[in-house]
């Protein structure tokens, strides 16, 4: 029941307002050989991913807050592919069809939080998974973009350049990635992936102001704010 009301609570909805869907934000990493590279990282032989809560959306007029626990919060600007119709189990050549249109994305990352996950084999969560960790632009409609593998996504910080990517730099392109995750889990109407980041990942402070965008197609701009240590964790 809960599901179904889930379903029709996010039907209710259009799918250009994704972010209030609730759905799966499913994040690529290491998808960009230069960005592997600035991380000390191998290419991967698959796709790695993970995954955000749907409470990590923040939109523009809300800022973006670095967890009290994080003391490294890095940008990453990425190209979001949003689901438009079920795909389980599908093939690479029918994946486009999926396909419902596009967002700039920020997959925000607690890179020190990161570290230690990474150090003691733990899930990324705390790192990838905070509210407001996924900045995301309007949505647009995939008629808007005949090759999504012909952009030029990019972000600055405090008006400087720090990311310039081009997506025909992806290892693995946004059909293989459907494709492949479909056949691990289920990908519904109004998931959103988010294909990785090119290199130029670097660190922000609070209010810091960020600006990104797919060059002449959509931008998008927030403040970085310091998040506080909830009271009921002092002296724990
Ligand atoms: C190491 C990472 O955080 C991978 C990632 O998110 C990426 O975009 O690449
Ligand atoms: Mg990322």
């Amino acid at each position: 029941a809960a599901q179904s009301c889930r379903a029709a609570m996010a039907g209710s909805k259009p799918l250009s307002r994704f972010w209030e869907w609730g759905r799966n934000i499913v994040c690529v990493g290491r998808n960009y050989a230069e960005h592997a590279k600035e991380m000390g990282s191998a290419l991967p032989a698959e796709p790695l991913f993970f995954l955000k809560p749907s409470s990590a959306y923040v939109r523009e007029g809300s800022p973006i807050v670095r967890p009290y626990y994080c003391r490294n919060l890095h940008h990453e600007v990425e190209l979001g592919v949003l689901i438009g119709r079920r795909a389980q189990a599908v093939p690479q050549d029918a994946a486009m069809e999926h396909v419902a249109g596009y967002a700039l994305c920020l997959d925000m990352t607690a890179r020190d939080t990161q570290e230690q996950c990474k150090k003691k084999g733990l899930p990324w969560t705390l790192a990838k998974g905070f509210g407001s960790s996924c900045p995301v632009s309007d949505f647009v409609p995939k008629e808007k973009i005949p090759d999504p593998h012909k952009l030029q996504i990019w972000l600055k910080v405090n008006g400087k350049l720090r990311q310039e990517g081009d997506t025909s730099s992806m290892i693995f392109s946004i059909p293989y990635l459907i494709s492949y995750i479909s056949h691990i889990f289920t990908l519904e109407e109004g998931d959103l992936i988010l294909t990785g980041s090119p290199k130029g990942v670097g660190s922000v402070e609070a209010n810091d102001e960020i600006e990104a965008g797919i060059r002449d197609v959509v931008s998008m701009r927030f403040k970085v704010v310091q998040g506080t240590e909830p009271r009921s964790l002092k002296g724990v």
